[in-house]
């Protein structure tokens, strides 16, 4: 019995270790639309805390119960996303300013329905170059107007490829005030799903050089302390391509110190350049697309999260190098969660930590100044307005740390500086950011010195001897990915690619990695020197979930004299470390490219331009790569040469996004619906209305409400 149980409960831990992939998310059943959107103690605790003007209190709660208007941002690399704003503005955006709403038929008429609404995007002033918008798609629109139907269609796909990003409007906020350098060292502590690290990742990789835009000095350490959610930052960190990210899932209140190895060669605790702590909330700004928050709101809801967020913070500002800076940010309206951990900080700090005024970054958004003065109220409305007041049954809810400031302190504070977005300002939902500097070390808090050195230098020395060996076993609960494994400089398959792509001298061989010790590796990753150095240092006592752009992959057989292939997905920080096996195309070569997707039939080498079939008789079977410059746009897409034909490595809706760059035609990959409506109608000789769908059309589309559902985008 004992050895059946033991076995039986071996195999329960095994379980529990196991990382957990993510599951994929089942639709609510709940008809959000339906539900309520009142809460009385909602309205009698905000109407209290006086964080609307009195004149402004109908307009704050007619706004809190509409719908959100959908916002996106253009992502990744610059050029490519300038291009892309470009190509809507034009195409997509220019129709709809011309635009006739088609009228209603009687039917509708008699239905009681409203005519269709024109629609003017509206771009984000604060967010630079103008790459952030916001507009407000309704479903009607798009199954009525056909060039709403094409504008859905293209955010969509962008959005599948990543392109385009779809994000609360103010939760672009706290990355913008962060006001990131390509060298900082940057720690997001709750970081997933990662709309906010995908811009820190954005701004680090800014560089107008393209090396150090491909490989930046900083890093960006995303944490999440949900191992299923780390998987979805994982996901970001892929699309963005970047060698600078590292994943770490770890309780953020209690946030282990990543060590590096600094200047001198001692190992120490990395101090941040930059931290965002975008705190567990309780959601009360997101009230416009979290329909359930409604009913769910309670006035003790924000005082029972005041313990966990201000743990974080504190353990972030613990973490934050003098002169640094630390984002403080909720979706929350609620100074509990908000002014109230801001003044314990600031107090704590002693004089260590300023709040930093960033009205002048935030050029056109309107905001109301943080609160000097606010109110507690328990579960039956009891406002609290001492210590003194606070009744026995409230005494594990409430603490002294809650109330504000006593005037003496208020103005040394300055909590006025901190900035709470209201929704019916610009149309948005609501939100908290205070930004936070060190100016001398917290209280108590040991700086690295000279003097620290020595001891230091002999704790480097044993912990690189450790790093050598990688780990054996015993990891914590949960910490089960395969170690990594930096090249060495007998590494067997370096110098096949080192020969065959002509890898740019400057570049570290010790930089590219694998997961497989044993055996052939299959996939080659690459990250920037100081992942690796924290890598090395830290592998075996923090939870690294992922780290490495996927650069090469094996592609034995094939003829070509390498085993390895360019990926796609690690191309932007490839292709400007190799010399060799990259071409420059015309725009028609690479239209012929993304045209073709047949795997049978791949264009055939003769049909290219005679300068790119040139380019191409010089190289034997192998991988390759595209380049194309144009006037607006600049395109680098990976593929194979063979012996006769060159094919591109491009995923169909990458096909489209770059066709549409190039201003080519994109219908051989997209139905447009109304078309072939009006086909349909011309083929039947009946009269075809070219403005209005039928309803066979309108239901036929299964992505049509993911512009404008209520899924999570902050
Ligand atoms: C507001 S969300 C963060 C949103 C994210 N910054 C973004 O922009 O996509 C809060 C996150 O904190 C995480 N979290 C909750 N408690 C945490 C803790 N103690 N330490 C670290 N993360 C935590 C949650 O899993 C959640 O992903």
């Amino acid at each position: 019995m004992g050895r059946k149980w033991k076995k039986q409960h071996k195999m329960k831990e095994g379980a529990e270790n196991r990382v957990q992939r993510p599951k994929k998310e089942r639709p609510p059943t709940t008809n959000y639309e339906e539900l309520i959107r009142e809460n009385k103690d909602f309205e009698t605790y905000y109407k209290a805390q006086k964080i609307v003007p009195e004149e402004e209190w109908d307009a704050f709660i007619v706004c809190m119960k509409e719908n959100l208007p959908a916002a996106f941002r253009l992502t990744g690399n610059k050029n490519m996303a300038r291009s892309l704003l470009h190509v809507m503005k034009k195409t997509f955006f220019e129709p709809l300013s011309q635009l006739v709403p088609p009228e209603l038929t009687q039917e509708e008429l008699d239905a009681g329905e409203e005519p269709v609404k024109p629609l003017k995007p509206v771009c984000l002033p604060w967010y630079p170059d103008n790459l952030a918008w916001q507009l407000n798609l309704t479903r009607r629109n798009i199954r009525r107007c056909e060039a709403y139907w094409q504008l859905h269609q293209f955010l969509i796909s962008e959005t599948e490829t990543g392109n385009i990003s779809r994000q609360e409007a103010v939760s672009m906020i706290p990355p913008l005030v962060l006001d990131v350098q390509p060298h900082h060292k940057i720690l997001d502590m709750c970081a997933a799903p990662g709309s906010k690290t995908a811009q820190l990742i954005e701004f680090l990789h800014s560089s107008e050089d393209e090396l150090s835009a491909a490989i930046p000095q900083g890093i960006v350490v995303a944490n999440d302390a949900d191992n299923r959610r780390c998987y979805m930052l994982t996901h970001q960190a892929k699309r963005l391509q970047s060698p600078a990210i590292i994943i770490t899932n770890h309780d953020a209140a209690f946030m282990p110190n990543i060590h590096h190895t600094r200047k001198d060669g001692s190992v120490g605790p990395i101090k941040f350049d930059r931290i965002l702590c975008d705190v567990p909330c309780s959601g009360d700004g997101t009230m416009r697309k979290n329909f359930d928050v409604w009913t769910k709101w309670n006035p003790v809801n924000g005082a029972n999260l005041h313990g966990l967020q201000l743990r974080i913070a504190r353990r972030g500002l613990e973490m934050l190098t003098v002169g640094g800076r630390l984002v403080y940010s909720t979706c929350s309206l609620n100074p509990l969660e908000n002014e109230a951990i801001i003044q314990r900080l600031l107090v704590e700090a002693d004089g260590s930590v300023q709040l930093v005024n960033v009205s002048d970054q935030l050029p056109g958004l309107k905001f109301v100044p943080g609160l000097e003065d606010w109110i507690l109220m328990n579960r039956e409305m009891e406002m609290i307005k001492s210590v003194e007041e606070i009744p026995v049954k409230n005494t594990n809810l409430f603490n002294k740390h809650l109330f504000p400031p006593s005037p003496e302190i208020r103005e040394k504070l300055k909590l006025g500086r901190c900035v709470r977005i209201l929704p019916h300002h610009q149309d948005t939902g609501g939100f908290f950011v205070a930004v936070l500097e060190k100016v001398k070390p917290l209280p108590g808090e040991k700086v690295y010195t000279e003097k620290d050195q020595e001891v230091e230098k002999i704790q480097s020395a044993t912990n690189t001897q450790r790093i050598k060996q990688p780990p054996k076993k015993k990891r914590r609960q949960g910490f089960r990915e395969e170690p990594y494994y930096y090249f060495e400089a007998d590494e067997v398959v370096w110098p096949g690619i080192d020969s065959f792509y002509g890898i740019r001298k400057e570049v570290d061989a010790g930089l590219f990695l694998s997961r497989t010790k044993q055996g052939k590796k299959r996939n080659i990753y690459f990250t920037n020197s100081l992942i690796k150095d924290i890598v090395a240092v830290n592998q075996d006592h923090i939870k690294i979930i992922n780290t490495g752009v996927k650069v090469l992959v094996r592609s034995d057989n094939k003829g070509a004299p390498c085993d390895f292939r360019l990926a796609q997905d690690g191309s932007q920080v490839l292709l400007p470390l190799i010399t060799q096996r990259k071409i420059t195309v015309t725009r028609n070569d690479l239209v012929i490219m993304l045209q073709n997707d047949d795997m049978e039939m791949p264009p055939e080498i003769v049909t290219l331009d005679p300068k790119t079939q040139e380019q191409c008789t010089d190289l034997c079977t192998g991988a390759i790569a595209f380049l194309y410059k144009g006037d607006d746009v600049t395109i680098e897409l990976v593929g194979w040469k063979g012996n006769k034909s060159v094919r591109a490595y491009v995923a169909k809706n990458d096909r489209i996004h770059y066709l549409r760059l190039l201003g080519a035609d994109t219908s051989k990959y997209e139905k447009n619906k109304f078309a072939e409506q009006r086909d349909l109608e011309a083929k039947n000789s009946s009269e075809p209305d070219l403005s209005v769908v039928d309803e066979s059309v309108k239901s036929n589309n299964e992505n049509e409400e993911s512009m404008e559902d209520n899924s999570s985008g902050v």
